[in-house]
């Protein structure tokens, strides 16, 4: 039987009078991939953030791995098991690649961040640790051979796989993707997908946000989809492409 890795029982936040996010209920099945869609504003970045911790949620209760997560920090968050990337690049352009990477892998050693500028006697073990691990993350985005470039000089499709990279190295059971393939041309988007099954493939969750139907419909097991904070539908990329809700919070577009 397939085993549940996230749960959301009747999840609200509210800000001020906005209910952003409003009674979502869901679960996620372990080492599947799952999307979430919905027009702007419908409510899926608030979502990650209360999954990763930067809000509590108004009400309602959020399970890790059978774990009540609610009001728990970030880093612990992380530390549990679960990883995020950003719409926006977040990565350090001045720095190498292979340190890009080992700065998401600092936050789960003793030694943690400090620790691994200041480089003491003790760290070194952990340190030599790290660099395999992150090469291993590096790798399964296949950017290993870049290893030594600066983060600057990667083009767009790369720097977004980074990022990607530096999340897995946190060693996650579950990886959330925010637009993973905004800007992308084809190419590099059909790159992503078949690394993210790569991802897969090692056991992982993934759950992602993200715009491009085409890219959703082809590789999400299951759908959910937020309308003005509310779940209108969940389900196979096949029922939602055909779901009358759906097509009508797109205001008709054709969905994938
Ligand atoms: N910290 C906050 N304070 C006040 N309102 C917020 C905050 N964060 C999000 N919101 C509001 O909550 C709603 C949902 O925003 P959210 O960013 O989650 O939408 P989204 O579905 O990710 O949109 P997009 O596809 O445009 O990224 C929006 O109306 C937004 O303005």
């Amino acid at each position: 039987m397939s085993k549940t890795i996230l749960e959301m029982d009747n999840v609200t936040i509210r800000f001020g009078g906005l209910t952003a996010v409003d009674s979502v209920d869901m679960k996620i099945e372990e080492g599947t991939i799952r999307a979430l869609i919905g027009p702007n504003g419908a409510g899926k970045s608030t979502i990650f953030n209360l999954i990763t911790g930067i809000y509590p949620p108004s009400s309602g209760e959020i399970r890790f791995r059978g774990t009540l997560i609610n009001g728990y920090k970030p880093h612990l968050i992380t530390e549990l098991g679960i990883a995020r990337t950003f719409q926006n690049i977040r990565l350090f352009s001045e720095m190498t690649v292979l340190d890009n990477v080992k700065i998401g892998r600092h936050c789960r050693t003793k030694a943690g961040f400090l620790g691994a500028l200041l480089r003491g006697p003790g760290v070194k073990a952990e340190e030599r640790a790290i660099t395999e691990e992150s090469m291993e993350a590096l790798k399964i985005l296949e950017l290993d051979h870049k290893a030594d470039e600066l983060a600057k000089n990667l083009p767009y499709g790369e720097q977004r796989r980074l990022e990607i990279a530096r999340a897995m190295a946190s060693n996650p059971k579950l990886i959330l993707l925010d637009e993973p393939a905004a800007g992308m041309n084809p190419q590099e988007k059909q790159t992503l997908m078949s690394m993210i099954r790569k991802i897969q493939d090692k056991g992982l969750t993934i759950f992602l946000v993200e715009h491009d139907m085409k890219f959703v419909m082809n590789l999400s097991d299951r759908i959910m989809v937020l309308d003005y904070g509310r779940k209108i539908a969940a389900g196979s990329p096949a029922e939602i492409k055909s779901n009358p809700a759906v097509i009508a919070a797109y205001l008709g577009k054709e969905v994938g």
